[in-house]
């Protein structure tokens, strides 16, 4: 059974009495099989695992859906009861920050302020800043995030290294819907013709990766992606081709083709692999 806590000072105590590797899955609740892909991760590598949930005010924006964030405590322990977890740490707004927002946050940099830190200004501090009190707090040996937020994996695996963090990141691979739609939590605000409309982002992967197979070039690559995701119910924030790093412009060899765009009220994002062939 997960032990559930909800103070730091619970969770120190629980801390100081695991030995042996500690995994973390810092999560914001609404609990999915894409999670659960995290969660299985997790006990394959770790002899104990915590899940925190916590829908962080401190990574949303003013017009954003901070209040209206599905918030389902009890099926998510139910979720982590089957999935063997050993704590889950579930703090209140103020035992996170009991001063209010900090006055110190952490800077992700430039790769912060683009693609996603370009629609969702401050987020990336949000983030970064919440993901190292969670680090703080939980201690852990690796720590387990989705590829589905793949600028975020990026910009926790660059702090890690960047901050001396004594962490493992691992990535966990996209987990997705039959038909491709990348599970997100934020799935459920969709109507079912808004859901229909959504798969256009997948398909547009698709397509991309489909030229990159074909031997096609970075250009390419991008107008296939483009011509895939014409869709009247759904408007294109970006849609871009990186290296893996995330900086733009790469002409062959490992990429990542990355979409975020609007259904409705509803922005989801997702990204896939691409290999570019080899220029002659
Ligand atoms: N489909 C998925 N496959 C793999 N990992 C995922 C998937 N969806 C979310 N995750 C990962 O789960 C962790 C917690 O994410 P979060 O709780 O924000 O869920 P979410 O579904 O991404 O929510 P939202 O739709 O609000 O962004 C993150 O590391 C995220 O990348
Ligand atoms: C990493 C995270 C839990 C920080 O609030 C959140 O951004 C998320 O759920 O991906
Ligand atoms: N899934 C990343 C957290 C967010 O979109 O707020």
């Amino acid at each position: 059974m997960a032990e559930v806590l909800h103070t730091r000072k619970e969770l120190a105590a629980a801390r100081e009495a695991t030995a042996g590797p500690v995994g973390v899955v810092m999560t914001m609740g609404a609990l999915h099989a894409g999670h659960e892909a995290l969660l299985r991760a997790a006990r394959e590598r770790a002899g104990h695992v915590i899940v925190t949930i916590f829908v962080n005010p401190l990574q949303f924006g003013p017009n954003e859906d901070f209040d209206r964030y599905p918030r389902t405590l009890d099926s998510d322990l139910e979720i982590c009861r089957r999935a063997g977890v050993d704590v889950v740490f579930a703090p209140s707004v103020s035992e996170m920050y009991p001063e209010g927002r900090p006055a110190v946050r952490l800077d992700p940099g430039p790769l912060g302020e683009d693609l996603e830190g370009l629609s969702r200004p401050g987020f990336f501090h949000g983030v970064l800043t919440v993901v190292m009190k969670l680090l703080q707090l939980t201690r852990p040996d690796l720590a387990f995030f989705g590829e589905k937020d793949f600028q975020q994996l990026t910009l926790v695996r660059r702090m890690v290294r960047d901050l001396d963090v004594p962490t493992e990141v691992v990535g966990v691979p996209t987990v997705r819907e039959p038909d491709g739609l990348a599970m997100s939590s934020r799935n459920r605000y969709l109507s079912a013709e808004q859901r229909r409309a959504a798969l256009s982002l997948s398909a547009a992967l698709r397509a991309g990766a489909a030229a990159a197979e074909r031997g096609e070039d970075a250009g390419t690559v991008l107008a296939a992606a483009h011509r895939a995701f014409d869709v009247p119910d759904a408007r294109l924030d970006y849609l871009v081709l990186t290296d893996t790093e995330l900086e733009p412009g790469p002409v062959a060899g490992p990429a990542r083709l990355l979409i975020a765009a609007w259904v409705g009220a509803t922005r989801l994002i997702d990204n896939t692999a691409i290999h570019l062939a080899p220029r002659p």
